[in-house]
């Protein structure tokens, strides 16, 4: 295990202090190879509302996310806020309620998901980032056009051929990257919320993974690592699985092991994965800097998806 690796688990980043200068110098010394490596590429990252629970992990992103840009990396974050949604959704006494992880959304949830999303939280992202020296841009799918949508057809699994009407939740027609393009040619950060627009100008609310997933593919990223509450995909008896190709998957989701939110993200990360994204990750958002773990060091941690 590398020297930032056993640091990072084990010692709180407050007392890095107490580390010698020689061991210092070694962790950063060892990142070289993938700042090399990674100079210059897409990285996507889905920065999960789970992931975004605990005020000091959220430093934390923010200081890491810029220091990959600083190091000539091209981060995208695309974050996410299911928990967030459902605490202003209590407020108006509105319990949410998903089917195969996907939000039903009616037209009062929709307008309280794009206050959520497009508002608090991206601008929570945005104002951290910034706070920190960086030089964060929000964006909705409505911004220079990025991401079309449609209302989704959702199969309904008890009766096959038929669809269930879940409300404004959208799929996506198309992504315009050209927004994202000119801002990551920049010096600056894009972070994306998860809400497409129909032709019509009528907003829908998308689920976090499939828009990263989808933003990863259409950008050539290098890497998607999505940031989660959890250590990773679980096996049926509960022990993280570090490996998953795509037929393990289609067993998994066949026997029921995954369920709720990890179905769309492992279909995201199945598709990104196939589609030519280099690398793909389900990470542990709750470990401190977990994102530089996993970028710059050697330590494996979380799930891999593999393509085939
Ligand atoms: N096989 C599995 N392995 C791990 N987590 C699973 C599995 N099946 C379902 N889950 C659930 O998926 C959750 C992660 O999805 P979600 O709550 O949507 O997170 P996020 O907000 O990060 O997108 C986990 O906290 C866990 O409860
Ligand atoms: C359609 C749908 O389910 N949309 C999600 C969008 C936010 C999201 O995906 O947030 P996490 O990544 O934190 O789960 C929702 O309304 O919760």
């Amino acid at each position: 295990m590398s020297q930032l690796t056993n640091l990072t688990l084990d010692v709180q980043s407050d007392d890095l202090t107490a580390v010698s200068p020689r061991i210092q110098a070694q962790i950063l010394a060892e990142a070289l190879p993938y700042i090399r490596n990674f100079h210059g590429k897409t990285i996507v990252i889905k920065y999960g509302g789970n992931a975004m629970t605990d005020e000091r992990l959220k430093h934390g992103f923010a200081r890491d996310v810029i220091l990959l840009k600083l190091v000539g990396m091209n981060p995208v974050v695309v974050h996410g806020g299911g928990p967030q949604i459902d605490n202003a959704l209590k407020k108006i006494g509105k319990q949410g309620t998903f089917v195969q992880g996907m939000r039903i959304t009616d037209e009062e949830t929709m307008e309280v998901v794009e206050w959520v999303l497009g508002g608090e939280v991206q601008q929570d992202i945005v104002m951290l980032i910034n706070h920190y020296g960086g030089q964060a841009v929000g964006l909705t799918g409505k911004d220079g056009g990025l991401i079309r949508a449609r209302k989704m057809a959702m199969p309904d699994k008890d009766n096959p051929g038929q669809y269930l009407d879940i409300g404004f939740v959208g799929e996506i027609d198309a992504i315009n990257p050209a927004v994202v393009k000119a801002l990551q040619d920049d010096a600056f950060i894009p972070i994306i919320s998860p809400i497409g627009f129909g032709q019509d100008g009528q907003a829908y609310n998308i689920n976090a993974d499939v828009v990263a997933g989808k933003i990863a593919e259409i950008l050539k990223a290098e890497k998607l690592i999505m940031m989660t509450n959890i250590a990773g995909v679980q096996d049926k008896s509960g022990n993280l699985v570090t490996d998953l190709s795509a037929r393990e998957i289609d067993e998994m989701f066949a026997d029921g092991t995954i369920s709720g939110g990890m179905l769309p993200k492992i279909s995201s990360a199945l598709d990104a994965a196939k589609s030519g994204v280099n690398t793909v990750h389900i990470i542990d958002g709750r470990i401190e800097h977990s994102l530089l773990l996993e970028v710059l060091t050697e330590q494996a941690f979380g799930t891999m998806i593999r393509s085939h």
